[in-house]
């Protein structure tokens, strides 16, 4: 509970995963705020996303507990789940339907009217610039991008509380990238909790009030974006909390000569 006695939005407590004797993710603590536009950073193979996996009901944790809004989502799984809408990594989809009928078919799975379906279908496709023409494209033949943009749609439809996207902006262009950005941020001013995993500080930094830092399956800092760059730039903080060597300090001698 916080200061208002509302529960976060999301508690991650303790989750841990090992895949044979790797530790993916390590007795994870990460506390998002209701209301809050969160990011979760870290180097490729962090943890990201078996940590967003095991928080959202797609990958069973070895131990720990994810709350949405006060849910144990792993012990409640249909409730908790009306709360999120989730846009998993690498996304599997029906592939034979064009994008109006994969948010038709979400729909009748989580048990919306058809008439709110189809309204609500009419907006997330003008939104995501999945109409006019692109309707009649199956899902089969669209770009990465439009994959990534028709998940969000079907993760929006059944208005959640929480969105909790991994990766949302990848293979997203500029143009799609603004307008979803936009939309984000209308539905965080409208009360609604988002958490984003990125590899791109600068979109981090612009989007999010709060930021978590993870390598190799732990979490390193979590605060306030502000708290996190403590006067640098939120990819100069990364870089220094997790350590790395720069590509010039590694070198690749060979390359140039
Ligand atoms: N199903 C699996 N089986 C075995 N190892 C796995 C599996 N899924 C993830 N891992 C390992 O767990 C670690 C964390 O992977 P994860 O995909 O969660 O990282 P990530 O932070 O999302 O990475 P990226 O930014 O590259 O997408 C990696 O070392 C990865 O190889």
């Amino acid at each position: 509970m916080n200061a208002t006695g509302h529960p976060p939005a999301l508690a991650i407590a303790g989750l841990h995963k090992t895949f044979g004797d790797h530790v993916a993710v390590k007795r994870a603590e990460l506390t998002v705020a209701p209301g809050s536009f969160y990011g979760l950073v870290g180097p490729n193979g962090a943890g990201k996303t078996t940590m967003l996996s095991m928080a959202t009901g797609l990958l069973r944790p070895d131990e720990g507990r994810s709350l949405v809004f006060g849910v144990d989502l792993w012990a409640e799984p249909g409730k908790a789940k009306q709360l999120i809408g989730v846009l998993p990594d690498g996304l599997a989809m029906p592939e034979q339907l064009t994008g109006r009928e994969l948010l038709t078919f979400t729909a009748r799975l989580r048990g919306i009217d058809s008439a709110t379906a189809t309204a609500r279908a009419d907006e997330l496709l003008a939104v995501m610039e999945l109409d006019g023409d692109v309707e009649r494209t199956l899902v089969i033949d669209y770009s990465t991008g439009m994959r990534k943009k028709i998940g969000l749609a079907a993760a929006m439809l059944h208005a959640p509380r929480l969105l909790v996207l991994d990766e949302p902006f990848e293979a997203i262009d500029p143009v799609s990238a603004a307008n979803l950005k936009a939309i984000l941020r209308g539905f965080v001013a409208a009360g609604g909790s988002v958490v984003l995993s990125s590899h791109v500080m600068a979109l981090v930094e612009q989007l999010c009030d709060t930021v978590a830092v993870i390598a190799k399956g732990t979490v390193l800092a979590e605060g306030p974006v502000e708290g996190v760059r403590a006067g640098k730039t939120l990819e100069e903080a990364f870089v220094e909390l997790v350590g790395a060597d720069t590509a010039e300090a590694k070198g690749l001698s060979w390359l140039a000569s």
